[in-house]
């Protein structure tokens, strides 16, 4: 299984990095959406060490908890520990926190210097949850409608399934990708995937809300 898992983190990594090389031949940056949680670990750690010029890369992540970036629930901190070593060590990354208390106060800094970035994105690498939610676009928060509907950038994220504020680039945000990849593993989210499939209401699925784009399934038991 472990090794399934790791395969499929090197398929992903060489994908994005494909990607990465493609649009850098064409522009002079691209830009890197990456999700967080415990799926991407292996992916991070095979994509920091293919060869591409990551100096003209900007990551960022399509959510993250209001924490301080050592705790040990960071997006970034992840990202930081997994991704940006070695050669990717060279990429600039974007955090989506500032010193305020709550993200209500932060999300307009946030959404400022993110809308700064090289759009639309080289890559949207998109998990999912056991509950159908994607970045922090929870089905139990009251900001999930706000959420898929708004043109902003960013938004503040609450749900009574999560105990940390969160912040959560926009649906409309996230499908400005020039590719999209969902990346999930295990039986239960494979089940998970399959019923998002076969309905429609995002509001009870989030996923759903991206299933419509060309979106790569990369998933492994
Ligand atoms: O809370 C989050 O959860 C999802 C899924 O995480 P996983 O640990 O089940 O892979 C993740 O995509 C999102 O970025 C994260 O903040």
């Amino acid at each position: 299984m472990q090794d399934e898992r790791t395969r499929l983190a090197q398929a992903l990594a060489e994908a994005v990095a494909e990607a990465l090389r493609e649009d850098l031949a064409q522009q002079s940056r691209a830009l890197l959406v990456v999700s967080g949680g415990s799926t991407p670990v292996p992916f991070f750690e095979a994509l920091a060490g293919r060869e591409l010029d990551w100096s003209r890369v900007d990551i960022t992540l399509a959510d993250e908890r209001w924490v301080a970036s050592d705790h040990k629930d960071s997006n970034e901190q992840l990202v930081r520990k997994h991704l940006l070593t070695g050669p990717a060590a060279a990429a600039s990354y974007h955090t989506l926190t500032t010193a305020d208390d709550a993200p209500e106060a932060g999300v307009h800094e946030v959404s400022e210097r993110i809308a700064a970035l090289s759009w639309p994105a080289s890559a949207v690498i998109l998990g999912m949850g056991g509950d159908g939610h994607t970045a922090s676009l929870f089905p139990d928060s009251p900001q999930l409608e706000e959420g898929l509907t708004t043109e902003a950038v960013a938004l503040a994220v609450h749900a009574p399934s999560v105990s940390q504020g969160r912040i959560s680039l926009s649906r409309h945000r996230l499908i400005q990708a020039r590719r999209h990849f969902l990346h999930i593993a295990g039986d239960d989210k494979r089940a998970m995937f399959a019923r998002a499939f076969g309905g429609e209401d995002a509001r009870e699925l989030p996923i759903r809300a991206f299933l419509g784009e060309a979106i790569a399934l990369y998933w492994a038991p």
